[in-house]
Parts: structure tokens; sequence; C-alpha cells
């Protein structure tokens, strides 16, 4: 055993990863999701079976617990052989199992051990003996770091369960302090908007563990989160023996654990809480998914920008100079009547005879509604002239990048092109309006934009960039490798040419000196 643990402390570029834990056979959680989460980590992973279980998405219908001498048997092969750089707990399901474990570690003693310390299925079914908790303390006392979610963490102290990111923390520092042992408190339980986990310390600060780290985190919106917990305590291990930290395993694998929930939906697995995409990472996942979903999330820095330049914050503020506004307006009048043409242009290469009908109704609309908008607005409003003063640079260049796209020739990336004007558009348009607007209300009544931001709420608009994505989506699918590509690029680059678009009132003072005329001072907004 001395060869053994000498060797595990060298460390290997893959580390071994020893998963001991029951069988899902419908493979979102135990033994199945370790398996893939550690290979998905980078580690190599080996198992040992405590339990058989017979469940699917729906349910547990049955548990089969073989002789403990072979679970014995079991671990004595594998650590006999193969060095064990980590070990992850999970199912014990009886007490049995738990001090049979425990008397192993005892004597094998590997340099990380990570117990998910499971008793309830996301289902509901019970997954451990009422009489094994005792058993259950005395194995995590020997481990290096325990992840009980919110119900297991209130067992675990002998209180109610958590009702509050604040009181989830009270119970991990008791639970820490008793044990000498680390613990992860998870917020996926709790009924708060944000996922939180927090790395808490020992008492007695045993252990070579970091200060207590809190690790924020957006809550994915899906029911597929069964095998959430087998998935992270698995791959927080696998990380652990990479990176030999424990502040970094946590957060690369909170990370991890974030976008196989987000790319869950790509799997049909049953009809219940199905399992996390455990491999979204790989290049072919990236080819499952949605158009719309990774030309947004690869946008998402484009779009903070947006929110965030001078121009959102001053219309929504109501401070909007009246000729950064007036210049706006020109420029968007200029651009639509370029950008009408370009949507003709992709009429004419749809592939369907509703998809031409699509681009045709939106280039006239372009025309008709939205340019005489603005016309009006410049016109009766503010008494300026539609397209004064010609194309910025801004807008040059963006109808150039819509132009060559469609020039090109590829149907799919010019509606790739042409898709951040709808919808970062109407992006933009929620946002102001969900940030200054009630409907109707006393403050849009007295808004100096608000009768022209009220005009983003048009319905037939948001139907129209719902059809727009779902061509996108469409062109996706059916599209070559390299024109998938170039669909993000286009994107990303038309996204780019928004974020300048809006900010193009505040950058031509560097261009050119600004208008003239008393309704167009810097200062003046409109009445
Ligand atoms: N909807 C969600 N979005 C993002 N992260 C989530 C979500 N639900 C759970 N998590 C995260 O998943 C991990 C497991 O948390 P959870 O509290 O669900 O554990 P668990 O109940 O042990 O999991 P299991 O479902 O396997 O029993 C935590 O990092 C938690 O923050
Ligand atoms: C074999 C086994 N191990 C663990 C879990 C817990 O996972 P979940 O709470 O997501 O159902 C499970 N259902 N089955």
């Amino acid at each position: 055993m001395e060869a053994v643990r000498a060797a595990a402390s060298r460390g290997s570029a893959v580390p071994n990863i020893l998963s001991i834990a029951g069988s899902d056979p419908s493979g979102g959680a135990g033994i199945q999701a370790d398996i893939k989460s550690i290979s998905a980590n980078g580690g190599y992973a080996l198992a040992v079976v405590t339990a058989l279980t017979a469940q699917n998405t729906r349910g547990v219908t049955g548990v089969h617990t073989p002789p403990i001498d072979f679970l014995r048997q079991q671990l004595d092969a594998v650590a006999q052989d193969i060095v064990l750089d980590a070990v992850k707990i999970g199912m014990l399901g009886s007490a049995d199992v738990a001090r049979c474990i425990g008397s192993w570690l005892e004597q094998v003693r590997p340099a990380v051990v990570v117990l998910d310390p499971v008793m309830v299925a996301t289902s509901g079914a019970r997954l451990l003996d009422d009489d094994a908790v005792r058993a259950v303390l005395d194995l995590a006392a020997r481990a290096s770091l325990v992840t009980p979610n919110i119900p297991e963490l209130a067992v675990l102290v002998g209180a109610e369960p958590a009702a509050s990111w604040q009181e989830a923390l009270h119970q991990g520092r008791e639970l820490a302090g008793r044990l000498g042992t680390a613990v992860l408190v998870k917020g996926g339980h709790l009924p708060v908007p944000r996922c939180p986990d927090a790395l808490i310390l020992p008492a007695d600060g045993r252990g070579d563990f970091p200060d207590a780290l809190v690790f924020d985190g957006r809550r994915v919106a899906t029911m597929n989160t069964h095998g959430t917990g087998c998935s992270l305590s698995s791959a927080i291990a696998t990380r652990r023996a990479v990176t030999g930290d424990w502040g970094a395993a946590v957060r690369e694998a909170k990370a991890w654990l974030e976008g196989a929930l987000a790319s869950s939906d790509l799997l049909r697995v049953g009809q219940g809480s199905g399992p996390v995409h455990h491999f979204h990472g790989l290049p072919e996942a990236r080819h499952h998914r949605l158009f719309t979903d990774l030309a947004w999330h690869d946008t998402a820095d484009i779009r903070r920008e947006i929110l965030d330049l001078p121009f959102v914050t001053a219309l929504t503020d109501g401070v909007l100079p009246a000729a950064d506004f007036v210049f706006y307006l020109q420029q968007d009048a200029l651009y639509l009547r370029e950008y009408s043409g370009i949507l003709a242009r992709a009429a004419a290469l749809a592939p369907t005879e509703s998809e031409q009908l699509f681009w045709l109704r939106c280039a006239t609309s372009c025309l008709e509604t939205e340019a005489e908008l603005h016309r009006s607005w410049l016109d009766v409003e503010t008494g300026a002239r539609s397209g004064e003063g010609g194309p910025g640079p801004v807008t040059r260049a963006y109808c150039d990048h819509l132009a060559a796209t469609s020039a090109r020739g590829s149907y799919a990336v010019l509606v790739a092109a042409v898709l951040p004007c709808f919808w970062l558009y109407a992006t933009v348009g929620d946002y102001v309006r969900e940030h200054v607007l009630q409907e109707g209300s006393a403050e849009q009544a007295a808004h100096p934009y608000g009768a022209w931001i009220a005009t983003y709420a048009d319905p037939a608009f948001a139907a129209a960039t719902a059809e727009a994505r779902r061509i996108a989506d469409r062109a996706h699918r059916e599209g070559s490798s390299a024109e998938r590509d170039a669909m993000l690029a286009a994107f990303r680059w038309s996204a780019a040419y928004e974020c300048d678009f809006f900010d193009a009132p505040r950058a031509r003072r560097g261009h050119a000196a600004p208008p003239q005329g008393a309704d167009l001072r810097e200062d003046a907004v409109l009445p």
C-alpha cells in the first residue's frame, strides 16, 4: 500500500479518478454520470459499484445491493494495481457499505476523497437507509470534502432544511467544524434566483484548503437536473487532481456543470428530470446546438457593451441630447433604406416561397413603416430633414458589410448577418422600456422620448424577429460546417456594427463639428 500511495502522490497528466457509487441504468446519475463527468473533465475514470438501482428519469423502482465482501474485493482489485489520484464516493445505500468503504479508505488513504452524501434522489426515492446517517458521518470525517445538498446538509447537522443561503452557510460551517472536513454548500435546492455554492473550511483549519470561497453562478432554467450532484462532485475530484487546488477545482467544475445544464435540452432522454449534457464542450456538440443559442452566447460581451453605452443610458434616463437623437434617427433612416435592399436580396436567395415572402414583407415594412416613422419624427418633431448629412462612417461600414455578405451568395450567412438588426434592436428596446417606462404611465408621457420608445413594443416586429431567428436556426442546421462558422462570424460582425451604430452619435464628435441650430444644441433634449 505504501508503494501505491507514493505513486499516487506523483500525479500524472491524466489522473486516475475512482468513483465508488451506485449504478443508474438511465445514465444521468450515479456511476454512469461520474464516468462521463470524470472523462469530460480530463480524468481517467475507474468505477466500483456499491449498489444497482432500477431507475429512469422519472424515478427509482428498485435497489439491489451486492454482498459487501464483493464490494471490498472490487476496491482492493483497483487499489492493488492502479494509482488512484482521487476518489469520489456517491450512493452508499446502507451503513454496511459505508463502513466497508471507511475501512478501505483507512488502509489506502487516497490523497483526495470527495464524498457526495447521496440520501434522496431528485425523484424523491430514498437511496440511504435511515439508520445509516451515523456511518455516513464517520465516513465524511475521513473525506477531504463533503458535498451535501440542502436536505442532506440538514440531516447531517440534525436540523430543518435551510430556507435561506445564510442559514445554509451556517449549517455548512457547523458540519465542517464537527467533522474537521471541508464542506461544499450547494444552493441548487434553494428558492433563490442565483445558484451559489460555497467552500467552507473546517473550523480548526485542518487540510490544505484556501480561505472559504463563495462561487456565484446563474440558475439555468431547466428541468434537467438529474445527477447534477454526482456530476459536480466527480468533476471537482478530477479538477482537484489536475490542478492541485481546491478553489480552482470548484470554480472549473461549477463552470463546466453550468454549461452541461445549459446544453441539456439538446439531449432527448426520458420524460422526467433529464440528464445534463456532460460532453457539451466537444466540437461535435456545438454542431447540435441552435444557431441562435450559439450566436447569443458568442455575443454576450457585445450586448453588455451596448446596454452600457452612454447613448442607451441617456435615452433611458431621458437626458439624451436632442442632437444625438436626431443624428441617430437620420443615420437609421439612411441605414434602413439600404437594409431594405439587402432583405430583398435575402428574398431572392431564399429556398422556399414562404421565406421569400417573409423577407419581402420585411423589406417593404422597412421602407413603409420604420423609415416613415423616422421621417415623421425627423420632419415633424425636430424640424430636421431625413438623411441630412449623408451616412456616417459606421452606417457606411455596416451597410458595406451587409452588401459584401449578400454578394458572396450564401443565403444562410446573409440571414445571420441581417439578424442582429432585428434581434439586438428588439433587445435594446425591451431593456429601455423595462427600465423606464410603464406603458401609458405618467413617466412615459413626461419622458422626452417616451412616444418613440413605445414604438419598440410593436408585436409585428417581435413576431418578425422570432421568424428571422427560426429561419437562421433552420439554415444553420442544414448548412455545411464552413457555412455554420461563417454564419457565426457574420452575426458577430453585425452585432459589433449595431454597437457602433448606437455609439455613433457620441463618436461622431471626434470626426465632425456638431450640427448647428438652436434646437440641435448638444445639451438640448427634445420637448
Ligand atoms: N438550475 C440550475 N442551474 C445552475 N446550476 C444548478 C442548477 N441546479 C443545481 N445547480 C448546481 O448543481 C450543483 C448540484 O447542486 P444540487 O444542490 O442540485 O445538488 P444535488 O441535489 O446533490 O444534485 P442531484 O440532483 O444530483 O441530487 C451545484 O453546483 C448547484 O449550484
Ligand atoms: C445511483 C444513483 N446515485 C445518485 C443519485 C442521485 O442523483 P439525483 O438526486 O439527481 O437523482 C441517483 N438518482 N442514483
